[in-house]
């Protein structure tokens, strides 16, 4: 169920005001996922699109996070601006973006990235540093002279959004929430005490 448009006006205006005040990684959000065991799992990743379906980011589909996902598809994201004062936090359902769309985006990248998503076992132990210099000198000397492939656990997911907040900060620490959330098909709007 896309986004309403108050939501997704809010979420652009609010990227664009981070970029604006020179955030040093306005994309970057802390991602949540569901362990096997039911435990909790955060890491940082970096949003690669946004659209009123939902928020999309790429990583190795082997890794924990990639099997997390796969698993339950439970999802959870927290966007923080400190120059604006500002969070966004979402809720919501994880699942993987088309072959067309991680192609895209896996072409965008830069060569070495792209050397380094077929290098990396991502969340698997390794030996030592020696051990992925190594595998990428391998890659490099594979995909030599020719445009190098997106590897079929390269991927991206969209997490598609339940709830989404915004949350905005005032010195007072009377903030301002705004919270969407979707409620038997419908997007409820509330403002939340801070
Ligand atoms: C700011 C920042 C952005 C990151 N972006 C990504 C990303 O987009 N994709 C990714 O796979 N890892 C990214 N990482 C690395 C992850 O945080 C994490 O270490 C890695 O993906 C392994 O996580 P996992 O073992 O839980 O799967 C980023 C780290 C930081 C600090
Ligand atoms: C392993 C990994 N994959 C992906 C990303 C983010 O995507 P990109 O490298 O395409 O900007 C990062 C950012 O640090 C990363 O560390």
């Amino acid at each position: 169920m896309a986004l309403p448009d108050e939501a997704v006006e809010r979420f652009r205006e609010g990227l664009d005001e981070a970029i604006a005040a020179g955030e040093v990684e306005p994309t970057a959000m802390c991602l949540s996922t569901l362990g096997v065991d039911g435990g909790l799992s955060s890491r940082m990743v970096l949003m690669k699109a946004f659209t009123p379906e939902g928020f999309v980011f790429y990583t190795n589909l082997e890794s924990r996070k990639g099997t997390q996902l796969a698993a339950s598809g439970a999802a959870a994201l927290v966007f923080h601006w400190k120059a604006t004062e500002r969070q966004v936090r979402v809720e919501g359902v994880a699942e993987p973006v088309s072959d067309a769309d991680a192609d895209a985006y896996f072409a965008s990248r830069p060569r070495g990235s792209q050397l380094g998503a077929w290098a990396s076992d991502q969340s698997r132990p390794m030996a030592s540093r020696v051990t992925l210099v190594k595998r990428v000198a391998a890659v490099e000397a594979r995909y030599l002279g020719r445009p190098v492939p997106r590897p079929p656990h390269w991927s991206g997911f969209l997490v598609r959004p339940r709830l989404v907040e915004f949350w905005y900060g005032r010195r007072s620490r009377l903030h301002d929430r705004f919270v969407f959330t979707l409620d038997n098909g419908e997007w409820r709007r509330e403002r939340q005490f801070p």
